[in-house]
């Protein structure tokens, strides 16, 4: 079976243009040029009017690097909505135009901003319910909607792209359903789907429920690559980042308080939080089942990290000795046990809902290769990316101020180390069930080391005003 063709002019370079215009593509700030374009499909369950949908991927190569390196090429994801004719409504997601010796002029528009678009992708997703779980829907095109039984979905529910910072592009249907349209994408198992579909399964609380995916057998490649995830919408949620950030807030308007009592502590939410992570980590381990590692082998990957930071981050190589002396002591642990975790753990990745905490986004860290982040770990990875996150809460705070009044600052310093530290031990107590042993504090302190040390890139790489915050940390580490 070939993949279909559409005819006429897509110019890599109509592409290249567009991608450097979004937020999601991750190599704006890199020489790339677009080295290829397929059309890997078109969403079928078109009605009178509706558009074409046509699904591309676009093959980036990258000059910085060594044509062979792992980030030498990427492949992202460009559905297009295709219409004979301007659609000015769509201006700001006009991609370009051009004619097709087939069907003649073509005017092309991301298709997640069109809601004709995404009511087509909508009726292909209920289009494939009642067909088990797995239904091919249009098998010349090689995309294959899948569903899991459990929900119907509302066909007629209208289409909202969200416009915050994301990696990927969420479309939400109504207050039904969430669609995620997986942007840089790779051959093989997402592993925001494949977690997503077993806790679904086993009835977790702490998730959104995973209503379907879409994937494609792509021809080059000869691997499925997942394209799409549609999912529970939690549209009451409020994110744990911008709860944490409000807590703060409150505390830091009226420093004379104690966290403890100010009218917006986080304590009980923290608590909830570590309730939720221990519950889910449970679900994770029974469903994926646990392994054991080697610790000193845990050490050596640490410390492969922490040398490849310092390439980045110079200001890391004064912090060296005292990091690695903090991996170190995990050798001395023998075996620890490692299962599937989230991977990438922060307060943005979590949703307070009236029915609790729920967590988001299985993807690991986007940095990783695929392969690595699908790699069973230890759950502490993902108590110290939360621990991480309690620092950065006040500290993020604290930079949007305004105020240059010293002794305030002074004060509202102590306040940050005092929210900090409260949220983080009412989080710990509650995910251990009381105080941690030895053993699990030394990994938890490498994983904290660990965790900066990734932050330190991260920031650097993406935004490079925030770097103070996790270097700060990763001065404080070991040196306690
Ligand atoms: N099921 C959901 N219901 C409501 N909002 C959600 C849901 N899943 C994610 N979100 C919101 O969308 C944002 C982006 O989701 P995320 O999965 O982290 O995307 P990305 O992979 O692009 O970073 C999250 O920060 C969260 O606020
Ligand atoms: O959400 P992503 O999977 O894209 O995660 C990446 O971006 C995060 C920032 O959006 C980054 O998190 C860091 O900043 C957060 C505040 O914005 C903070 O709460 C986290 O503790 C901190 O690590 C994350 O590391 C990165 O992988």
């Amino acid at each position: 079976m070939t993949a279909p063709q559409v005819s006429g002019h897509l110019e890599p370079q109509v592409f290249a243009d567009y991608l450097a215009r979004t937020r999601w593509f991750a190599g704006k700030g890199r020489p790339f040029t677009v080295t290829d374009v397929r059309t890997v499909g078109e969403v079928p369950s078109r009605v009178d009017d509706s558009p074409r949908v046509v699904i591309h991927l676009v093959e980036v190569s990258y000059a910085d690097v060594a044509a062979g390196a792992p980030d030498a090429v990427e492949l992202y994801q460009v559905p297009l909505a295709y219409y004979e004719h301007p659609e000015n409504r769509l201006d700001h997601a006009f991609v370009g135009w051009w004619e097709d010796p087939e069907h003649g002029w073509v005017h092309a528009y991301d298709a997640l901003h069109d809601r004709e678009a995404m009511a087509c992708w909508l009726r292909s997703f209920d289009e494939a319910a009642g067909q088990e779980h797995d239904h091919t829907v249009d098998p010349e095109s090689m995309l294959t909607f899948h569903r899991l039984p459990g929900h119907d979905l509302d066909r007629e529910a209208a289409s909202t792209l969200f416009t915050g910072e994301q990696s990927n592009s969420s479309v939400a249907f109504g207050e039904d359903a969430l669609m995620k349209v997986f942007r840089k994408v790779t051959p093989g198992v997402n592993p925001d789907v494949a977690v997503h579909e077993v806790l679904t399964r086993a009835g977790s609380d702490h998730i959104a429920s995973l209503y379907g995916w879409l994937d494609v057998l792509d021809p080059d490649s000869d691997a499925v690559i997942q394209l799409a995830m549609l999912q529970q919408f939690l549209r009451t949620a409020i994110d744990g980042w911008d709860m944490a950030l409000g807590s703060v807030r409150t505390l830091f308007a009226d420093p004379e308080l104690h966290a403890n009592q100010s009218g917006g502590d986080f304590a009980g939410e923290a608590t909830r939080l570590g309730e939720a992570l221990r519950e889910l980590h449970e679900t994770l381990r029974e469903s994926f089942g646990t392994e054991t590692a080697d610790a000193a082998g845990l050490v050596g990957q640490m410390g492969e990290r922490l040398a490849a930071a310092q390439t980045v981050v110079p200001g890391l190589r004064e912090h060296h000795d005292r990091l690695a002396a903090v991996h170190a002591r995990v050798a001395g642990l023998g075996q620890i046990e490692v299962h599937r975790v989230h991977g990438d753990l922060h307060l943005g990745q979590t949703l307070r809902t009236s029915k609790g905490w729920k967590v988001v986004d299985f993807e690991g860290e986007p940095a990783k290769p695929l392969a690595e982040r699908m790699l069973p770990d230890s759950p502490w990875r993902d108590v110290a990316g939360m621990l991480r996150s309690f620092d950065y809460a006040p500290h993020a705070v604290e930079r949007d101020r305004t105020d240059d009044d010293l002794a305030d600052a002074a004060m509202l310093r102590v306040r940050a180390d005092e929210w900090a530290n409260r949220a983080a031990n009412h989080f710990l107590t509650a995910y251990a069930g009381g105080s941690l042993t030895d053993e699990q504090q030394i990994l938890l302190d490498a994983y904290v080391a660990d965790k900066a040390v990734y932050e330190t890139v991260y920031e650097t790489r993406n935004r490079p005003t925030w770097v103070d915050i996790p270097l700060q940390a990763v001065a404080r580490i070991g040196a306690e």
